[in-house]
């Protein structure tokens, strides 16, 4: 008999690719790639894609993140990769991935943060000086 603790709904599975098993998909009947830490089949989408096979296979096998966003894709493309999904890369070859990410985030808000405030601040003793020069200025003519 189903009790209240046989309800629980499950997780849903998530199918986990290491580069290892990826680079072996890189040929025209097999063809996987890495964008964003998510694996896809496009096998079937190679021959369709507007940028040209080529390029695709530049990249078969291995992680196409960089390429794919230095063409800026549209919003568009970016929807078309649902339907080629077929699950993620192994946390293990994602380490260095995120550690990067952290890296560049961390660096970069935090000299955002610097010139959120050092720019306003030299704006403003720069307006001081102007004003002290433009003062002095009218008072001696
Ligand atoms: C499976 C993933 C990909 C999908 C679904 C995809 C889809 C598309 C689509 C729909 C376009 C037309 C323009 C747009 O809507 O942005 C396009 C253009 C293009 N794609 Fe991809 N693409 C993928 C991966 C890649 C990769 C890995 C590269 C590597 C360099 C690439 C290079 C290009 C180039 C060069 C163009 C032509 C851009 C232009 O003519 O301005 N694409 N792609």
């Amino acid at each position: 008999m189903a009790q209240d603790g046989d309800t629980q709904c499950e997780e849903p599975q998530v199918n986990m690719y290491t580069l290892e098993e990826l680079r072996k998909r890189n040929s025209a009947k097999d063809l996987w790639l890495v964008i964003h830490g998510r694996v896809y089949d496009i096998t079937k989408f190679v021959e369709e894609h507007p940028g040209g096979e080529e390029v695709l296979f530049e990249q078969a096998g291995a992680d196409a993140t960089e390429s794919f966003e230095d063409v800026g894709h549209s919003i568009d493309a970016r929807e078309m990769l649902k339907q080629y999904y077929i699950g993620d890369l192994h946390p293990d070859d994602c380490k260095n991935q995120g550690q990067k990410d952290v890296l560049l985030t961390t660096s970069s808000s935090s000299s955002s943060s610097w010139s959120n405030w050092l720019i306003p601040a030299v704006a403003v003793v720069l307006l001081g000086f102007m004003y002290r020069f433009y003062m002095v200025d009218s008072r001696s003519s």
